[in-house]
């Protein structure tokens, strides 16, 4: 047979099985059909452009059916671009979800797709993990939580310096994410690592190629459907991923070795003149005096353990922190936003000592309203507590919907905080919000406070998943805001850069700038 023709056939069996596999593609797309379907039109492949289109729609899918049926008690369905059947519960359904055992409905089963955990090169075992975070990181990163202050505050004070400059006389421009990028992954670095590693440029550099590659990882590997086309888009994200790990570790690995020499030395009876108090430090001790062998896997285990926490922390809190800012820039002038943040970090920060004392932190009570009120009007996810139902026979929701095996539950988390039965005016970004409910008498017995989780205040999610970094986010963040308004001008903002949502990601514009000076001391 002539070469050509062998060509044409071979195409057209290829193009037959192509053809056949996007069809059935097209038509693959399942979506609870006993329930209303949101974000669908009348058009072509239908559901299968409804759930491409979530890749940027998400936010307003979410907010139509929250308000045609969520707010109803209702549940709905959300198409989703990984194919994914996914039910949109009522905030009704809140407390009954976070009640449920993971052998009902399973997180890890949503992480190891949505946060491609199955697909990231982590090194570390996901049940483990869990084992780790529960048992000695959170306690670590609440109880501990004090000892790291005055090191957290010393590097916010240098980091800002470095950034934003001391020049007294001139106004000049910096972009806002980049810079408070920086100084959050210094400042997290202080924390979890201590002194000269915050400083060390190669280590700084690296570590931000990481935290990018893992964002984009996670971000986008989730979204795709089909194992294949994960796989094909994890294999180039790799790349970066485990050059730059390597490096990081390569620097982490001495430091790790230091510290457990230094435990060790401590437990042997020794006095230590200078025994770090960074979460590294804390963390080895807990696991030397546990005799569950699940956290102690040696020192590679523990150190790639701490990074992939650093990027849980270190970019979702410069993302929190770039949002507070801008909203702050941009309120409107008669709420004297940035004025009463400064005037209330004056009469607290009074002595050096102040900075250090946890005490301090309490009386920042406008400082947290705005910090919750951030995280309530641009929180970082606009979906989740994404669970997937695990009973061969299916689940049955609160009021009486049944749900199939496989199916993914989760919570419109941002349509929640603009819903006017729980905000008043939810649209407005009003700093002292909470402040206000926490004296107000109707509201006795609730609590305000930044890190208090609920069925309406889900920033940080909420029940036994809830975030565990959340007070060492009100540390840096009142740290951060009362540092830079005390010793900075910023000119407000005429518009707010607008956020941009991927997904189920919300992510603040990482292009905006602001004009600051130095404020002349005094
Ligand atoms: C403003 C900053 C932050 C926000 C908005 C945030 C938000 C969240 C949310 C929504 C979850 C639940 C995710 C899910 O269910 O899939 C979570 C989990 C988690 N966060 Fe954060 N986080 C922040 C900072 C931090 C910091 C600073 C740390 C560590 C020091 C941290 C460590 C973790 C860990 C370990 C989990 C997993 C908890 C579990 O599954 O039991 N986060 N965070």
């Amino acid at each position: 047979m002539e070469t050509h023709l062998v060509i044409e056939l071979l195409g057209f069996v290829g193009l037959v099985f192509f053809g056949s596999f996007l069809h059935r593609w097209l038509y693959s797309v399942k979506l609870e059909t006993h329930l209303p379907v949101v974000g669908v039109r009348e058009e072509f492949f239908s559901k299968f452009r409804a759930s491409v289109r979530q890749i940027s729609h998400s936010l307003e899918t979410l907010s139509h059916g929250y308000t045609m049926y969520g707010k109803h008690g209702q549940p709905f369905v959300m198409p989703d671009p990984s194919l994914q059947s996914q039910v949109i519960l009522p905030q009704e359904h809140i407390s009954w979800l976070i009640r449920q055992s993971d052998g009902l409905l399973s997180q890890s089963q949503v992480r190891k797709e949505r946060n491609a955990i199955a697909y990231l090169s982590m090194g570390v075992d996901y049940k483990a993990t869990m084992a780790l975070i529960d048992k000695i990181i959170n306690p670590c990163l609440q109880r501990k939580l004090n000892r790291v202050q005055a090191n957290v505050f010393d590097e916010i004070r240098v980091s800002v310096d470095d950034t934003f400059g001391l020049d007294e006389t001139t106004w000049h421009e910096l972009r806002l994410h980049e810079s408070l990028q920086t100084i959050i992954n210094r400042t997290g670095t202080r924390a979890f690592f201590g002194l000269p590693l915050c400083r060390n440029h190669n280590y700084l550099h690296s570590l931000k190629r990481f935290i990018l590659s893992m964002g984009a990882g996670t971000l986008i590997i989730g979204q795709l459907p089909l194992w294949l086309l994960r796989s094909l888009a994890a294999s180039v994200i790799n790349i970066p991923l485990r050059y730059y790990k390597a490096k990081v570790l390569k620097m982490l690995l001495p430091i790790f070795a230091e510290r457990i020499q230094q435990v060790q030395r401590r437990e042997a009876g020794h006095t230590l003149e200078d025994e770090p108090e960074d979460f590294a430090t804390q963390i080895i001790k807990l696991v030397a005096n546990t005799k569950d062998g699940t956290y102690n896997q040696g020192l590679d285990y523990l150190a790639e353990q701490n990074l992939l926490l650093s990027f849980a922390a270190l970019s979702s809190t410069a993302a929190a922190a770039t949002n507070l800012l801008l909203d702050i820039l941009y309120c409107a002038p008669e709420l004297n936003a940035y004025e009463t943040l400064r005037s209330e970090a004056a009469s607290t920060f009074t002595t050096e000592q102040a900075w250090g004392d946890p005490t301090s932190l309490q009386n920042l009570t406008c400082t947290d309203s705005a910090i919750r009120e951030g995280l309530r009007r641009n929180g970082l996810q606009i979906r989740g507590l994404l669970r997937e139902v695990m009973p061969k026979n299916g689940i049955t929701l609160p009021d009486g919907t049944h749900i199939a095996r496989g199916t993914w539950v989760g919570v419109p988390l941002q349509a929640v905080h603009m819903d006017e039965r729980f905000y008043t005016k939810p649209e407005m970004f009003d700093p002292f919000r909470f402040a206000r409910m926490r004296t107000d008498p109707a509201l006795e017995g609730e609590r305000f406070d930044a890190t208090q989780t609920s069925d309406k205040f889900l920033a940080f999610s909420y029940g036994r998943h809830a975030c565990p970094g959340r007070w060492l986010v009100a540390q840096m963040l009142k740290l951060l805001i009362a540092y830079i308004t005390l010793h900075y001008d910023i000119q407000p903002l005429e518009k707010r850069p607008l956020n941009t949502v991927f997904g189920d990601t919300n992510i603040p514009s990482i292009s905006a700038t602001i004009r600051v000076r130095r404020r002349k001391a005094s």
